[in-house]
Order: structure tokens, then C-alpha cells, then sequence
């Protein structure tokens, strides 16, 4: 890098006036980066909030139409599903996960009629409907690897035939992206994408979001056997490179803030579509603050969003998705 010293040089020059400062930007979001989380129950009804995630709800299959216009107008290109299962039908095995008519099948089936411009992803893992809270199956109290990927591969699949457009394996488990590809494939699913919670690492931040789907409760133990070690940057990339090589179209890091790092190496390594999930404890952590007064609404959801574009991310899952892309619009 040649540059010449002070006073010839001045950095703050480019930062003189805010045409200059829009010119030599080196990143920018736009409304593309966005993916909205949303949170589904069965009925109807008002949307109901989630204590710990202020202005984040809970949206009943009725209502779920309405809940997502304003998203779809903004051109929001992407919704997650996740959906909250009542307990009746939670099991140790997760069987509902495989029913067509589960309320993630359900719901997508509905979105992709009203909105089919809208690609939907589905979170693969079985937290959702088993009574233990764990992504995959226990066999004597381990969650056990191969006997859950039959079980995901399964899940996969009856959320594409749904209508899911990408498949979105959070379970963790080893070997699980090869097989739902070749799964999805033999179904004639052949367009159906991958991306892979690649990298997500056993964290604190999930809490608010387990009591969104109700299964903080259910949690027995912790999820350290499969969710990586926060400690760990190396073994990260190993995880993204075995889901590449198996067939993930995109990967994703998760959770987001903490581990902007993560995203740059994997970016750097592997060249690829790379997502990052800005959780439901980093959403609840700037709103504490935003209700204290201690921070600007605004200002801290951009700077936050911003952040992942530049530690190379092409998008990011996020609560303030629809905000962001108001104040986007202008
Ligand atoms: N497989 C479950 C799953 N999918 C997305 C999240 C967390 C999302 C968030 O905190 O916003 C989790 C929680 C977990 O692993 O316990």
C-alpha cells in the first residue's frame, strides 16, 4: 500500500461532507441483504408478543397473511419460518417435524400462494416438536448423530414439498447436508437450495428465541455435544468446508455480532455466499438498551445490519428486517 504522510495526506478529507462520504463508501445494505425470522402458531387472533423480543410476534396461521404484507410491499426477499408448537403435539421423537400438514407446511403452502415472489426458508432441526428441546434424537441422554440425520433428511424433505424454497439445516449434526441433498434430489427437488447453519456455536444469545417457540422450558442440559465451542475459530472452518463440500448453496454463521470474525475468515477461505444470523439475544439486547435510552433505535439497527456487510456477508437474518428496510426506503 503506497500512501503518502501528513500533511499531504488527510484522511478526514473524504469524510468532509456527506457526498464524499457516500461516494468512497465501502459497503451498503439494501432491503436484498434482508431476511425476516418469523415466528408461527397455530389459530388466530392478534399476534401475540414475545416478553423478552419487544415488537417481535407471534403470528397465528390466520392472521399470518396480514403479518407479512408489509414485508412483501418493502421487498423483503426472504422470510425464515419457525414455527411455536403446542406441547400436545411435542414428542421424544419429533414426529410431527414429518407431518404435511404441520404448521410450518401449512404455513408455507399459505405464503407461497399470497406471495410467491417471497423465498421461504425452513429451519431443519426437530427443537421445535420434541419434548427434550434437543435438534435431534437422544439415545441414552446423547443426541445421536446418524439416527437423527434419517429423521432431518425426512424433515427436509416434507418442507420442500411443502413449498420451502431453502432448506435450512440448524440441527448441527454431522453428514446431515450430503444426505438431504442427495434426498432432496432423488425427490426430483433438484432446485430446492441449501444453506447451512454451518458454523453455529453453542451460545447464550438463543434464549429469547426458545421462549419464542416454547422449547426453553423443555431444554434438558445444553446443546455443547453438536453447537460449536465459542472458543473455536479453526474448527469453523472446517465445518463451512465439510458443507460445501457436501452441496450447501450458502452457508451461514451464527449467532452474528460476536462472531463477525468467523464471517470474515469464511468469507475470505471460501469464496462463498456467505449469511450470518443476528439472533433473538442480540435483537433483545439492543432493544433493553433502546428502552433504557441508552442507545438510538435507528442508528444502532443500521450500524448493527451494516456490520455484517462488512465483515462479507451477503445477507442476514433479522428481527429488524422489516424496520430496517423502512428506514432503508427513506
Ligand atoms: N435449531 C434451533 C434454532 N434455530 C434458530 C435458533 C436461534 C435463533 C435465535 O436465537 O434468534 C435456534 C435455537 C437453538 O439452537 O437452540
Amino acid at each position: 500500500m503506497t500512501m503518502q504522510s501528513f500533511p499531504l495526506t488527510r484522511l478526514r478529507r473524504n469524510r468532509f461532507d456527506d457526498a464524499t462520504r457516500r461516494l468512497v463508501a465501502e459497503n451498503r445494505l439494501s432491503v436484498d441483504d434482508l431476511i425476516w425470522p418469523i415466528f408461527i402458531r397455530e389459530g388466530g387472533g392478534e399476534p401475540t408478543e414475545i416478553s423478552a423480543m419487544p415488537g417481535v410476534f407471534r403470528s397465528g396461521l390466520d392472521g399470518l397473511a396480514k403479518h407479512v404484507e408489509e414485508a412483501a410491499k418493502l421487498g423483503i426477499p426472504a422470510l425464515a419460518l419457525f414455527p411455536a408448537t403446542p406441547a400436545e403435539k411435542k414428542n421424544a421423537q419429533g414426529t410431527e417435524a414429518l407431518n404435511p400438514e404441520n404448521l410450518m407446511c401449512k404455513a408455507a403452502r399459505l405464503l407461497k400462494r399470497e406471495f410467491p415472489q417471497m423465498a421461504l426458508l425452513g429451519d431443519v432441526a426437530l427443537d421445535p416438536y420434541t419434548d427434550h428441546g434437543h435438534d435431534g434424537l437422544l439415545v441414552d441422554g446423547y443426541v445421536a448423530n446418524d439416527e437423527s440425520v434419517e429423521v432431518l433428511v425426512q424433515q427436509a424433505v416434507n418442507q420442500a414439498e411443502a413449498g420451502i424454497d431453502i432448506i435450512a439445516p440448524s440441527d448441527m449434526m454431522d453428514g446431515r447436508i450430503g444426505e438431504i441433498r442427495m434426498a432432496l434430489d432423488e425427490a426430483g427437488l433438484i432446485n430446492t437450495r441449501i444453506m447451512s447453519y454451518a458454523a453455529k456455536y453453542a451460545s447464550a444469545f438463543y434464549g429469547p428465541f426458545r421462549d419464542a417457540i416454547g422449547s426453553s422450558g423443555a431444554l434438558k442440559g445444553d446443546k455443547k455435544t453438536y453447537q460449536m465451542n465459542p472458543a473455536n475459530s479453526d474448527e469453523a472452518l472446517r465445518e463451512v468446508a465439510m458443507d460445501i463440500a457436501e452441496g450447501a448453496d450458502m452457508v451461514m454463521v451464527k449467532p452474528g455480532m460476536p462472531y463477525l470474525d468467523i464471517i470474515r475468515r469464511v468469507k475470505d477461505r471460501f469464496e462463498m455466499p456467505v449469511f450470518a444470523y443476528q439472533v433473538s439475544g442480540e435483537y433483545s439486547m439492543i432493544m433493553a438498551a433502546v428502552r433504557n435510552g441508552w442507545l438510538d433505535h435507528d442508528k444502532a439497527v443500521l450500524e448493527s445490519l451494516l456490520a455484517f456487510k462488512r465483515a462479507g456477508c451477503s445477507g442476514v437474518l433479522s428481527y429488524f428486517a422489516v424496520h430496517a428496510a423502512k428506514l432503508l426506503e427513506g
